[in-house]
């Protein structure tokens, strides 16, 4: 139905406005630099999940180029948990290392919960703690997961204030749906999270004037759900015969829509570029310095 309409939405560059992050984090970086501070963030990677390790490289090589010290720390995948326990005791002690973080998803035989909260709360880079996730729960400074933050910094650089804006958030998880609604919470969004048990999903998305799709299902949100002139932000990041795509039918929805982010090059940059910024949050508050300039929601 909407194939015979032409693509008209923007498109939200999430490459472009990554780059453009961490070139600040890297001016903010060398400010600290000045003072004889120099932040550190170790990556913990256990196992040899192919997606897993080029998101640690990634990690590794976009740290030292703004200019911050990487400790990556490979385990192999039947490491016993109390191992990285250990691992994670060590890094909570040392304070050349400012920011801790365990890729994700760890080998079945680990807990994640124990693990995550084992993390110094000051530490967790990735917001996971449940210490940060009460925090930003209740209003609190906290440690502000990666990928929600990106998703509202594109948010808030496309629309200004989303006070007052109907926002739809398709997904439930720790890591995007539950700390997205949140934040969206926070800046006067009127929130609705959607799930595998919602009923009538597509008209509750013909109602939103902000989709934030993160169910990990390619092309779930179909183009003839979204409102015109919405804001569709896609978390997805799902490998097909066809390449990457994300969760929502791009080609549809951007003849709908207002503007759209594309997968790849859209919320999965800024994952990085908000862990670099949190890492300098966290160097800046275990100094007794102020939060650094727009990094913080
Ligand atoms: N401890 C954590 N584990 C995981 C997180 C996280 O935030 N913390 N998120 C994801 C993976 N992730 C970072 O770790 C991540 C995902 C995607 C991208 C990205 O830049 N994607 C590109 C496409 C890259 C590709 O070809 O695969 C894009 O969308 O343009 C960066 C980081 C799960 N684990």
């Amino acid at each position: 139905m909407t194939a015979s309409l032409p693509i008209t939405a923007k498109l939200i560059d999430g490459k472009a406005f990554a780059a453009a992050l961490r070139a600040r984090i890297a001016t903010q970086a060398s400010g600290m630099a000045a003072q004889g501070i120099t932040p550190g963030l170790a990556v913990v990677l256990v196992g040899e999940d192919p997606a897993s390790q080029v998101y640690v490289r990634s990690k590794g090589r976009m740290t030292r180029e703004v200019g911050m010290n990487s400790y990556e720390h490979r385990l192999p995948a039947d490491t016993p948990q109390a191992d990285l326990l250990a691992l994670i005791d060590r890094l909570n002690a040392d304070p050349a290392v400012n920011g801790i973080l365990v890729q994700l998803p760890l080998p079945s035989h680990m807990d994640e919960f124990s693990v995550i909260n084992a993390i110094d709360p000051a530490k967790d880079v990735d917001g996971f703690h449940i210490l940060n996730v009460g925090r930003l729960a209740t209003g609190q400074k906290a440690m502000v997961p990666c990928t929600p933050l990106g998703c509202l910094m594109l948010l808030r650089d496309h629309l200004g204030s989303l006070s007052g804006k109907n926002a739809l958030v398709i997904g439930r998880s720790n890591i995007v749906g539950k700390p997205m609604a949140q934040l969206l919470l926070r800046d006067s969004a009127t929130v609705t999270v959607a799930h595998s048990r919602t009923a009538n999903l597509p008209d509750l998305c013909r109602q939103a004037d902000i989709v934030v799709a993160a169910v990990g299902r390619a092309h779930f949100v179909r183009g003839d759900w979204i409102k015109p002139g919405a804001t569709v932000i896609d978390v997805g990041i799902n490998r097909t015969d066809d390449g990457l795509v994300g969760d929502v039918d791009f080609d549809a929805a951007a003849r709908v829509a207002g503007a759209i982010t594309p997968v790849p090059g859209g919320v999965g940059p800024m994952t990085i570029a908000c862990l670099l910024a949190n890492t300098l949050t966290a160097t800046a508050r275990a100094n007794g310095l102020p939060d650094p300039d727009g990094l913080t929601p």
